[in-house]
């Protein structure tokens, strides 16, 4: 019987969460921030002895402490220790898992010596580096030299291993692909000890072709070799604002940085750096960027904005302004423009300190921004942590470029999040299926922005509180997040590993493909040593039985032969 009087949207009744949330920046300012500096500063030192090192320092030590990797992994006993996982405590991790196998039964190996640099190779354009060098390090070093990673993800925090066995997106993926495909070699120790280096043609290929995304199910990854570019010490960075229905934003946004003309691969016509931004159902802006001299920044007339001072506003709501001055140029120190939005953590920033993007406090306490991740997870209650699960959104769908209206369309009915990011990426047709791959047959269509070896695909970044709970009305997280991922598997699009999810293991594989990843896993012998992808994923505490299940995979497990599956693709 339905009740006449009863509200369209009934209000949600206040909860002790909403108070905890409106008084966290108490907690931030107090002892998150002061110690995020001091967390910062410690790891700066840490890199600064780093660097001191020579280059065969390094490298010696690297071999010793792969040795005692192995040696740990020999230690194991398989009859009574957990399966294997890294040693990262669960609160210091980038992601919005809540990393539920490392509180049940694991076996821990420490790789927290692996943090060196151990080559810049200017002949070969590689950088040989450990998995915890994260991104703040790495451009640090290789800037002023005026190289860069192809792909360099933009929270300095975030660390190599982690966007090899997880994935890694930037302003220039539509042209280098995720960051794993900017990857040369990978150098592993699997499950018997053994140390191999996997490249795209050697006897490891399956292998260098399933670790992206695998989440370190495959061996442990103790250092990679990395495609290094040319850069120059700015980025002229043009805003383009846009209007219109969001279909007509998401065809302003394809036009950006991919020719209708299917001429993706001329420089002249493809910007170098894109992303977008959505900041109602009706406007957005979009910005293309491409490498310039000093000599051309400091040319009379042109606008250099040197935005990593600490004082700058925050990069979304800068962008923002093109709404209102319109088109616009400037110049941005190139490192300055890699790390734009980890000041504001994306604009996460605004929930967290709600006054962080003022004028007095940008001047202030700005220089301590952002609050490190880890100290915001590390002290956080578990209702802070739920309420991110409940009434907010964190997801980056990774959707065919021709589906970004569909998408933001469906985002706006279903979740009302704004502003959203967009970034292009390609997604390439490789010899073998790994877990995400384009559409099949997608060449035959000759959309926008697809080459005959690659489709393009954009990264929609959707975070933020949804209208329904700004307006104060009910907001099901869980059962968007699940119905969200429904439509990516219909839609072939991937949801990004870092974020919570509500997949099912037969969903979980129907989103990804596990058939390359099965194979090495039984080759490999992951089976029985190294948990896998989907019990790393699957959400809620891990119960014994579980565990216990986990451990006993079975290698007899089916796995179809690698041509049947290349005839399938
Ligand atoms: N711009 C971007 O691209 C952004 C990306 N992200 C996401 O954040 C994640 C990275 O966060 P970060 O904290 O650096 O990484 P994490 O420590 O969260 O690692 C992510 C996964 O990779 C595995 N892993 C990490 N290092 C190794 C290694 N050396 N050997 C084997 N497995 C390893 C981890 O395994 P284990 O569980 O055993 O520790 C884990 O499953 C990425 O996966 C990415 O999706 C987030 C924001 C922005
Ligand atoms: C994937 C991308 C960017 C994602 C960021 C916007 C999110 C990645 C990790 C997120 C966070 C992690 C943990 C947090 C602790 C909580 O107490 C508060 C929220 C948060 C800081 C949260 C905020 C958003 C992220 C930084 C790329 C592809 C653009």
């Amino acid at each position: 019987m339905s009740d006449a009087k009863a509200p369209l949207h009934p209000k949600r009744k206040k909860q002790v969460v909403d108070f905890l949330l409106q008084f966290r920046w108490i907690i931030v300012i107090v002892f998150v921030l002061p110690f995020s500096f001091l967390f910062y500063f410690s790891i700066y030192l840490g890199d600064v002895k780093s660097e001191r090192k020579s280059y065969e320092q390094r490298q010696k030590e690297h071999d010793e402490n792969v040795k005692e990797v192995v040696k740990r992994l020999g230690e194991r006993d398989a009859s009574k220790d957990g399966l294997v996982c890294t040693g990262r405590p669960p609160w210091v991790v980038v992601g919005m898992r809540n990393v539920d196998y490392k509180r049940a039964r694991h076996f821990e190996v420490d790789l927290s010596k692996f943090r060196n640099i151990l080559e810049i190779d200017k002949e070969r354009m590689i950088a040989r580096v450990e998995p915890l060098v994260n991104m703040g390090q790495i451009s640090r070093v290789t800037v002023p030299i005026n190289l860069s990673l192809a792909v360099l993800a933009e929270l300095d925090d975030l660390t190599v291993g982690g966007l090899i066995n997880g994935f890694g997106i930037e302003g220039s993926s539509h042209i280098f692909g995720l960051f794993s495909d900017t990857v040369v070699a990978l150098e592993i120790v699997l499950a018997d000890g053994r140390v191999v280096r996997a490249t795209k043609d050697n006897e490891y290929s399956d292998l260098f072709y399933a670790i992206p995304w695998s989440q370190g199910t495959l061996g442990l990854l103790v250092s990679a070799e990395i495609k290094l570019i040319q850069v120059k010490e700015y980025v002229r960075l043009t805003y383009k604002p846009v209007t219109g229905n969001l279909k007509e934003l998401a065809q302003a946004y394809a036009d950006s940085f991919a020719p209708r003309d299917g001429d993706q691969d001329n420089p002249s016509k493809v910007p170098e750096m894109v992303e977008g931004m959505i900041y109602s159902p009706t406007e957005g802006v979009m910005m293309t960027g491409r490498y310039a001299s000093k000599q051309e920044a400091k040319q009379k007339g042109n606008v250099i904005n040197n935005y990593g001072w600490w004082f700058k506003p925050w990069f979304y709501q800068h962008a923002q302004t093109a709404l209102k001055r319109g088109e616009f140029v400037e110049y941005i120190p190139t490192r300055d423009y890699y790390h734009r939005h980890t000041r504001s953590l994306y604009w996460e920033g605004k929930l967290i300190l709600p006054f962080g993007d003022q004028f007095w406090f940008r001047f202030l306490l700005g220089w301590l921004m952002p609050p490190k991740i880890a100290l915001l997870k590390a002290t956080q209650s578990e209702a802070i942590r739920n309420y991110y699960h409940d009434h907010h959104v964190i997801q980056d769908l990774l959707v065919p470029l021709y589906k970004v209206g569909d998408c933001l369309e469906w985002v706006h009915r279903e979740m009302e999040v704004y502003p959203i990011w967009l970034c292009p990426h390609r997604i390439y047709k490789l010899p073998v299926k790994p877990m995400i791959y384009p559409e099949p047959g997608f060449e035959a269509h000759r959309r926008q922005g697809d080459t005959e070896y690659a489709q393009m695909y954009t990264d929609i970044g959707v975070y933020y509180v949804p209208g329904a709970v700004l307006r104060g009305e009910p907001f099901d997280g869980a059962e968007k997040c699940r119905q969200l991922e429904l439509w990516l598997i219909e839609n072939h699009g991937f949801q990004a590993q870092y974020a919570v999810t509500e997949l099912t293991e037969k969903n979980f594989w129907r989103m990804f493909d596990n058939t390359l990843y099965e194979q090495c896993r039984k080759k490999y012998k992951a089976i029985g040593t190294f948990m896998s992808a989907y019990y790393k994923s699957k959400k809620g505490r891990k119960t014994e039985k579980e565990v216990q299940e986990a451990e006993q995979e079975k290698a007899e497990q089916e796995t179809p032969e690698v041509d049947e599956q290349e005839k399938a693709y």
